[in-house]
């Protein structure tokens, strides 16, 4: 009777078993027949590196890529280095412009902009055609001296538009103005920058740096960046070596700021906040007010140029702009503040929460494969929504605050080369990211106006339909969860021209062609609310100033106007993380095929 027992249960269990097993092999046959690329098991015993000053393993941290090595030996341009102008500027996953007419609306190119010459050969190797109307108009409001408040939708170039002609002043005196570096005397010397740009999450300041990379190329600019989660002692090092453009998230530069023999910021002569509103409501208002100047050794003096840079702008970062920047600050919008992309289409769904996977899982297979970025509220859904894509066989990857830096960097990096191109995320880790090809975003959750609702969404989508490209936005709403962000997003599908679907029809205003964003944003005064409204008609109410001619020698239009520019038409776009609780090899799954190039 026992023995029957046992062996009942044990063939029920091998039955269960092989059920199970038969249906990963399905699971895994469909994803593979519909162009899917066998999933990469993540096992994180082996790819996490201890955080800690001794990490032991050999993979590189975003920190130690490569750098142009200038000697004194060379004049005002170093030589070329073939190897790394590849890693540069030939990388396959870089993002490349999209065709669409958007981009250049201008009659104005980068020849015109006044840039030095070698800056501008990196900005050709970087295949940058054209200016984006941000860059148009910031490129001269820096070069002829003034502080920037800069506000342009996502994936307009916003960082080409401050590093541009940062580097180009520099350029002129970098012989004069660089920081110390290792002589026979010192092997290692203090890092003193003379540019600083802050901003939120660890993986946008590496893509910042990667963009100082290529344009500091040949150049005797020397760019470093400093991030939380890696290893103090890889960071601690570069800087060692001399830093002359320094990327930075607040927490890890507050360390390093302790320690005044190893960082001192009294050289700076630039200082961008990038994601500005970001920075202010996550707590960093007291690490920002020191930088300009409050309690640090930061240089004060006039020569300081200040840049605030984002998509969407809140009270506190006017406010911050209004208290320390000059009196005849740039202000800089292409776009209404928080406006979307018309490159984006936005396609919202209706779907009960208890179907959202089932959901997820037909939007998917009912498009070819493409890289997807799938956003969720909370770190623990991040995880289950990563399993049950692994689980039917899809190439997934997760990224979200909770995992070591080694496994973020490890999650992005498979999905920017294209080995998981699926990547599920929280809002948080993903804002500013900037990879190429994103075609298709979905708010599993949409995010909920507790954090930052219409905002947040506005951010998501632009990872997506970045520099010109097209892209797909599909959002799950539910009356439940979604109610209260419902007459915000009718404005914004409206504005943006796309489908409102029935069940958001009560939510239309009743004028929709005269959509109001009740924001005060164009007089700055307290009064507005965009911060979490990011209402504020601002946008597109000027004519572009006319370019052509107004650069080149130096003469810039009249930058004390506040300009607004048009309708431009960007995108934004993009990354992702890596997958929970899965350890280590997947039955059935492994390896994954190399069909990088495929993405
Ligand atoms: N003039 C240009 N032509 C073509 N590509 C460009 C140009 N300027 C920048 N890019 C590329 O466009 C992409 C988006 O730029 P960037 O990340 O600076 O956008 P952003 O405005 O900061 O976006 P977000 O607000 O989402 O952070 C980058 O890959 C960048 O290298």
């Amino acid at each position: 009777m026992s023995d029957a027992g046992t062996n009942g249960v044990a063939v029920v269990d091998d039955a269960a078993a092989t059920s199970k097993a038969q249906q990963k092999a399905e699971d895994l046959q469909r994803a593979t027949e519909a162009g899917w690329q066998k999933p990469i098991p993540f096992e994180y015993g082996v790819a996490a590196a201890p955080n800690t000053e001794d990490t032991g393993d050999a993979a590189k941290w975003l920190s130690d890529a490569v750098v142009y090595e200038w000697t004194d030996d060379y004049g005002d341009v170093g030589p070329e280095n073939p190897e790394l102008e590849k890693e540069l500027f030939e990388d396959p996953d870089i993002q490349r412009q999209g065709t669409l007419d958007g981009l250049k609306n201008l009659s104005f190119e980068f020849e015109d902009a006044g840039l030095h010459p070698v800056v501008l050969e990196n900005v050709k190797r970087c295949k940058y055609d054209s200016p984006t109307p941000i860059q148009a108009y910031c490129i001269p409001a820096v070069l002829t001296g003034h502080d920037v408040v800069g506000i342009a939708q996502t994936g307009s170039g916003k960082t080409a538009a401050f590093l541009l002609p940062i580097l180009s002043k520099l350029m002129g005196k970098a012989r004069m103005l660089q920081g110390p570096r290792p002589s026979a005397e010192a092997s290692r010397v203090r890092a003193e920058p003379l540019v600083l740009v802050v901003c939120p999450t660890r993986e946008l300041a590496c893509q910042i740096f990667d963009e100082a990379r290529r344009l500091c190329y040949r150049t005797m600019l020397r760019p470093c960046v400093a991030y939380g989660g890696a290893p103090t002692r890889n960071q601690r090092e570069q800087l060692e070596k001399g830093c002359d453009i320094l990327v930075a998230t607040p927490g890890r530069l507050m360390d390093f700021m302790k320690n005044p023999s190893l960082l001192s910021l009294a050289r700076l002569k630039f200082t961008v906040i990038d994601e500005a509103d970001e920075l202010l409501s996550s707590g960093w208002e007291k690490a920002i007010d020191s930088l300009f100047g409050a309690s640090s050794d930061t240089n004060v003096d006039a020569d300081h140029t200040y840049m605030m840079f984002s998509a969407t702008f809140s009270k506190e970062a006017r406010k911050l702009a209004r208290d320390h920047m000059e009196e005849d600050f740039v202000r800089i919008k292409v776009g209404r503040i928080g406006s979307t992309h018309s490159n984006i289409k936005q396609d919202i769904v209706y779907v009960e929460d208890n179907m959202k996977n089932q959901a997820l899982f037909d939007l998917i297979f009912s498009l070819p494969p493409q890289r997807t970025i799938v956003f969720v509220n909370a770190k623990a859904k991040c995880d289950i929504v990563d399993d049950f894509l692994y689980n039917k066989g899809l190439p997934s990857t997760s990224i979200h605050s909770d995992r070591t830096q080694r496994e973020r960097e490890d999650a992005l990096r498979a999905f920017r080369t294209g080995k998981c191109p699926i990547m599920v995320a929280t809002g948080v880790t993903a804002r500013g990211l900037d990879v190429a090809n994103v075609k298709h975003v979905i708010n599993y959750d949409l995010p909920s106006t507790m954090h930052d609702g219409i905002t947040e969404y506005v951010h998501r989508i632009g990872r997506t339909a970045r520099i010109g490209n097209q892209g797909l936005a599909t959002s799950f709403y539910n009356n439940d969860r979604n109610e209260d962000l419902a007459p915000k997003l009718v404005k914004l599908l409206i504005e943006a021209k796309q489908v409102v679907p029935e069940f958001l029809e009560m939510y239309k205003p009743e004028d929709p062609e005269n959509i109001k964003w009740n924001d005060g944003t164009d007089d700055e005064s307290e009064a507005g609310d965009f911060g979490a409204d990011f209402g504020g008609a601002v946008g597109a109410t000027d004519a572009m100033p006319d370019l052509n001619g107004g650069f080149g020698g130096g003469d810039a239009p009249d930058t004390n106007a506040e300009f607004s520019g048009g309708d431009a038409s960007f995108g934004g776009g993009d990354t992702g993380g890596d997958a929970g609780g899965r350890g280590g090899a997947a039955d059935g799954f492994g390896g994954g095929d190399d069909k990088a190039a495929a993405w």
